[in-house]
């Protein structure tokens, strides 16, 4: 299995290597023959307007969305959840979303209180609880029929999967933790 990642803008790196310690052949998506070489994708963290944008400056824009509408597995961390949104609240005007996910998404959700914390989250699936970063996280505000809540934090989902996409409001890839990473692979089919 080859899984990509989107490789525009934020922390690329970070995702690269979790996947190589899994064992897994990841690498860098740019530009659409490399979307098209993939079996996953990554949407990495950053900034989901800048990602865009530069999606839509390299053609990558439609092709992504109808690589994931035709049931791409997708992983989404914070400005990739955004991105894996189909409603979007608190966008950027005209920001652009890849869609993909039947969830309303509300960017920067926890900035009003504090830009950023971390915390041990209870991840449904996981034996254990994981170390949760969230830097200018976005929530779900409200989930579609079929869509599994898997992490909640103040009240709001932090953690969603339907099939085999998954997106997390937190960093996995910060903290060297490859479980939601397994977690979402093992949602891959093969
Ligand atoms: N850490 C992040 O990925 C932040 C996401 C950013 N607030 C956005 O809207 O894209």
């Amino acid at each position: 299995m080859r899984v990509g990642v989107l490789a525009l803008q934020g922390d690329v790196r970070e995702h690269l290597a979790v996947l190589s310690g899994l064992g897994v052949e990841a690498s860098r998506v740019r530009r659409v023959a490399e979307l098209d070489r993939c079996d996953a994708l990554v949407l990495p963290g950053g900034e989901s307007t800048t990602i865009a944008r530069q999606a839509g400056l390299v053609g990558l824009l439609e092709p992504l969305r109808v690589r994931i509408a035709a049931g791409l597995p997708v992983l989404g961390t914070c400005a990739g959840m955004v991105l894996l949104a189909d409603r979007l609240l608190d966008g950027a005007p005209g920001q652009p979303t890849l869609g993909g996910l039947d969830v309303t998404v509300r960017r920067n959700a926890f900035g009003r209180q504090v830009d950023s914390f971390e915390t041990d989250l209870a991840v449904a699936g996981l034996a254990d609880p994981v170390h949760a970063v969230f830097i200018r996280a976005p929530w779900v505000e409200e989930v579609g029929p079929g869509v599994e809540v898997l992490a909640t934090a103040a009240g709001h989902p932090v953690a969603v999967r339907r099939g085999a996409v998954l997106a997390t409001a937190f960093h996995p890839e910060v903290d060297g933790d490859g479980r939601i990473h397994e977690l979402f692979l093992q949602g891959v089919p093969v």
